[in-house]
């Protein structure tokens, strides 16, 4: 692609000296110096002047120890400016050419750039040469030039599970902060897992060219929430470039290089994987120990599958074959897996003929909402399976079982880590792979007991017997914590809709005079529905809203069935609150009569647990005849109209007698 640039490409020292002298460096990135990380900087930079000339086709990696390497994670509350910063670091480094005005160039999706959202994390290996400075400002050395591998995380709460799986590549973080909003309750939740996994982290308050920044007010939350030194905060607008110059040169002198050691055995850790049409499987991999080269032959820790290196790189941003990956570098193995379900993230890979210690891996995907995945038209079945299987390669936390509905055919129950996930899987499945899809109400995994001491989890409410109630001796459904944070005057409502979702209060405090910080116990089912879109419509859009999975609690759940004539439609079977039942009932009822179409006979609509009918409404009956229509025996319109006919009828579901119009499934999802 015409962004990618040649490694000798980096900004030239004299402009970024001219870049400085108009933003003076910020003194706290000279306090730290590199004998800080205790490596022999005379002996390396002269190996380094011998070197550094990356010729126009190769990069030659055997330049950059570990010592010469930095991995670091840009992590922020959603729309705090990210992939901003990406862009404007793959530019300040020459590793891509743009201009502004741009789409990011880490945000590759389609469903990325419309949304405008980061839902896969991004890696990308930039060169920089670096001056170290003396206290006095004065540089000490001729430039040596390092290699930074740059990871964008999405920011949405959906994909935290990609954030956790790139700090594990990373020693540091930028934490990005809004200079207008302030910390947010993602702000936090980042914070958090950079601070767990032991990375440094840099705060930077992004956004300062806005005219309502207050950078002092975000330094006093950030010292207030996190213990941040407010001197040790870069200021920056990604928009203008202002004070970008900063961050390469803190980047480089207060986070450490990787561990590992180059002498051991090689050991990586597999982050990711994607399926490419030309080249196969293609996987992302952090080397911790050893030398990985092409021609290698590697095996799995998980599996014990054997494989060669056929291809080994680095990206720069886009795929750049180096031959060789050394300990600490982050980069893409292309072997012989033929599916990505043989790459699984966060195994360990080895040199076929040695032994070593798997490293840790990660915490395994754990799903929050299900939902049944259905074609619209039942004959696509194949073609469903097919995109499926193609996407789950590229988004291997999505979890995917058949299943089959009376009312929707054969289809898929799927598993995902939020809404958003859900709604990002469909726009791919329908963009990426031109799938039409019907998707059943989202539900998340409650936990029935049984008479008989046994314990299921259910995904699907349609799986359980309707007159089940009478066998089931208790039942536990998942809840999550919750953050939010919101300007102080929406307290009272903020707590009038936590009370309205069973949420219990566990924290409540403030983070400066204008600003709440809350925490609260809610049923997973409560916030799955509609509940950020409400708390941000009685906010005015203020509250930020983040959470993390917690233990299950005993909850009073039962099955709500719709009947249409009697005949239950499972696809829209749903498991509620006691309490809630009815009122659910009703709506869904009212909602369900408007998509019905009057039919020769009355239909009746209901919703019901067990046996007990909780609501019921009508559709009476109609005669209606589309070739009445047709006046004068004109026989071409008459079969034109027949094939109208029998073309909407594909696209309806039918359920005992009666057609479901598609929509009906779609909007039956807006329903809490
Ligand atoms: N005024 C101003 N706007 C900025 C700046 N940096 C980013 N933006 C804008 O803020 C919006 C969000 O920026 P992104 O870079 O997409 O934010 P993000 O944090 O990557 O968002 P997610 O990936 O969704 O989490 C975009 O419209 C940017 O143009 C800045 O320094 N100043």
């Amino acid at each position: 692609m015409g962004y990618l640039r040649r490694a000798s490409n980096t900004l030239s020292l004299p402009k970024l000296r001219s870049l400085s002298a108009i933003n003076r460096v910020n003194p706290v990135e000279s306090r730290l110096s590199w004998t800080q990380f205790g490596w022999n900087h005379r002996a390396f930079c002269s190996h380094s002047r011998q070197n550094s000339k990356d010729n126009a086709n190769s990069i030659d990696l055997s330049q950059y120890p570990t010592e010469r390497i930095r991995n670091f994670s840009i992590i922020a509350h959603v729309d705090h400016g990210k992939s901003t910063l990406a862009d404007r670091l793959l530019e300040l480094t020459g590793t891509i050419k743009r201009g502004l005005g741009q789409p990011q160039y880490l945000d590759k999706l389609q469903v990325e750039r419309e949304r405008g959202i980061t839902v896969k994390a991004q890696t990308a290996t930039m060169f920089y040469d670096h001056k170290f400075q003396g206290a006095n400002g004065i540089d000490v050395q001729e430039p040596c030039r390092f290699l930074l591998n740059l990871i964008d995380t999405p920011g949405h709460v959906d994909f935290s599970y990609e954030v956790s799986r790139s700090l594990a590549a990373c020693q540091g973080a930028l934490l990005v902060v809004d200079a207008a909003q302030g910390v947010q309750a993602q702000t936090v939740a980042n914070f958090y897992l950079a601070f767990e996994s032991n990375l440094t982290i840099i705060p930077v308050i992004n956004k300062i060219d806005q005219p309502t920044a207050d950078p002092d007010r975000v330094k006093a939350q950030l010292k207030s929430m996190f213990d941040l030194d407010p001197n040790d905060a870069l200021l920056t607008s990604a928009k203008t470039g202002q004070g970008l110059e900063h961050v390469l040169p803190a980047v480089i002198e207060r986070m450490p290089p990787p561990p590992g050691n180059c002498n051991s055995p090689l050991r990586m850790l597999l982050l990711d994987s994607y399926y490419d049409e030309y080249k196969g499987v293609i996987c992302h991999v952090a080397v911790v120990d050893g030398t990985l080269r092409k021609g290698d032959k590697i095996s799995s820790a998980a599996t014990g599958q054997s494989y060669e290196v056929l291809d080994v790189g680095i990206m720069h941003p886009e795929l750049k074959p180096t031959g060789v990956l050394l300990t600490g570098q982050v980069g893409y193995v292309v072997s012989g897996m033929r599916s990505t379900k043989e790459a699984r993230v966060g195994d360990t890979l080895h040199q076929s003929r040695s032994i070593v210690e798997p490293l840790p891996g990660f915490k395994p995907v754990k799903h929050m909402v299900f939902s049944g995945v259905y074609p619209v038209d039942g004959s696509d079945f194949e073609a469903l399976n097919h995109a499926i299987e193609r996407l789950t390669c590229n988004d291997a936390s999505v979890s995917v079982t058949k299943e089959s509905s009376t009312a929707l055919g054969l289809g898929f129950r799927c598993g995902f880590l939020g809404l958003l996930h859900m709604d990002v899987f469909h726009q791919r499945l329908e963009q990426e792979y031109g799938a039409h899809v019907i998707s059943t109400v989202p539900t998340v995994p409650y936990i029935f007991e049984y008479s008989d001491g046994s314990k299921v989890q259910v995904q699907n409410p349609a799986a359980l017997p309707s007159n089940s109630k009478q066998r089931v001796t208790a039942t536990w459904e998942p809840t999550v914590i919750a953050t939010i944070i919101i300007p102080s005057e929406y307290v009272g409502a903020v707590i009038t809709l936590c009370s309205e979702r069973r949420g219990e209060q566990l924290e409540y405090t403030f983070i400066d005079s204008q600003r709440a910080f809350m925490k609260y116990r809610l049923p997973l089912r409560e916030i799955v529905v509609d509940f950020y879109n409400e708390l941000k419509s009685i906010t005015s859009g203020y509250a930020s809203f983040d959470y993390e999975d917690s233990e299950y609690q005993a909850s009073d759940l039962v099955k709500l069935d719709l009947l249409l004539n009697g005949q239950p439609i499972d696809a829209m079977a749903a498991i509620v609150h006691n309490l809630k039942a009815q009122r659910l009932g009703r709506d869904l009822v009212e909602k369900l009569k408007k998509f019905i179409d009057r039919q020769m006979f009355e239909i009746t609509i209901q919703a019901a647990i067990g046996s007990k009918v909780v609501a019921r409404e009508t559709v009476s009956a109609m005669r209606k005849n589309v070739l009445a229509k047709c006046y004068g025996g004109d026989v071409t319109r008459k079969r034109k109209l027949l094939e109208k006919q029998k073309e909407g009828k594909k696209r309806m579901k039918r359920v005992g007698s009666v057609d479901i119009p598609q929509e009906a499934f779609h909007e039956m999802l807006k329903v809490s």
